[in-house]
C-alpha cells in the first residue's frame, strides 16, 4: 500500500515545480491544463529530473498516456478522466493511480479500480475551477475514511495550513493544495509552512 506524504503539491507548470521541490517537498502533482502534447511532454520530462534529483514523488495529472510514454509511475485521474483511461495498460506499465471522487457512486467506481488512493473535494469552497459540487466538509471526510477502509484518502479544495489538522484528524491521510500556494505573495515561503504543519502527520 502507498504511504503518502501529508503535503501534497500541486503546480500548475514545471518552473513552479523546480522552485518549490527543492524546498523538501516529497509529493507533487503536475497539473498542466491547455497545452500542446509536446510542450507536456517536455514539462513532465523537467518534472521527473528535478523529483529524482530531490526524492519527491512525482503524480501526471490527466495526461496518462504520455505518462506511459516516459515511463512515469504514478497519474492522477478524475472522472471524467476515467472514461477514457485504460486500467489495464496503466496497470501493465507499472504506473500506480490516484482517483477523484465526490459522492457515494464515484467512491464505489474509484475504489473498483484499487487505486493507490482516493481524493475527495472539494473540502472547502476552492477559487480554482468552477465545480457542481460544493464544499464537502469535514464530516464527510470522515464518511469517506470509512467507506475508503486501508485505501490513503487526499483531502482537496480550499485547504490552507490552519485548516490541516482537523482535515487530518477527520481522517485524511494528506493534504493537497493549489490556490493558497500559487498565489501567495511569497510562495516558497508559504510552501516552507505548508511543510513545517504537515511534518508531524507524516507516517
Ligand atoms: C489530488 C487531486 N484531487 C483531485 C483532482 C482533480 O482531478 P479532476 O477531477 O480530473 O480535475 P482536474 O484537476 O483535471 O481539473 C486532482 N487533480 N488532484
Ligand atoms: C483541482 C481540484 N479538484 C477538486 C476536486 O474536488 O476534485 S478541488 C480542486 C481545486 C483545489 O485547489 P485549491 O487548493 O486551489 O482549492
Ligand atoms: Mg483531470
Amino acid at each position: 500500500m502507498t504511504v503518502l506524504d501529508p503535503f501534497y503539491l500541486i503546480v500548475d507548470d514545471a518552473d513552479m515545480l523546480e522552485r518549490l521541490v527543492p524546498l523538501g517537498v516529497r509529493l507533487v502533482q503536475l497539473r498542466i491544463k491547455d497545452r500542446p502534447d509536446d510542450d507536456i511532454r517536455r514539462q513532465i520530462k523537467r518534472a521527473q529530473i528535478c523529483c529524482a534529483a530531490h526524492g519527491a514523488q512525482l503524480v501526471v495529472n490527466d495526461y496518462w498516456r504520455l505518462a506511459i510514454e516516459l515511463n512515469c509511475d504514478f497519474v492522477h485521474l478524475g472522472q471524467e478522466d476515467m472514461d477514457t483511461a485504460d486500467f489495464e495498460a496503466l496497470r501493465g506499465a507499472g504506473l500506480r493511480f490516484g482517483l477523484s471522487t465526490h459522492d457515494e457512486a464515484e467512491l464505489a467506481r474509484a475504489l473498483d479500480q484499487r487505486p493507490a488512493y482516493v481524493a475527495l473535494g472539494p473540502v472547502y469552497p476552492t477559487l480554482l475551477k468552477q465545480m457542481k459540487w460544493g464544499p464537502q466538509g469535514l464530516e464527510r471526510v470522515g464518511q469517506w475514511r470509512q467507506l475508503a477502509g486501508s485505501i490513503p484518502l487526499v483531502g482537496i479544495g480550499g485547504l490552507v495550513p490552519d485548516r490541516l489538522p482537523s482535515l487530518f484528524a477527520a481522517g485524511a491521510d494528506s493534504a493537497a493544495v493549489v490556490t493558497d500556494i500559487k498565489t501567495a505573495q511569497d510562495p516558497e515561503a508559504r510552501c516552507r509552512e505548508w511543510i513545517a504543519v504537515t511534518r508531524e502527520y507524516c507516517k
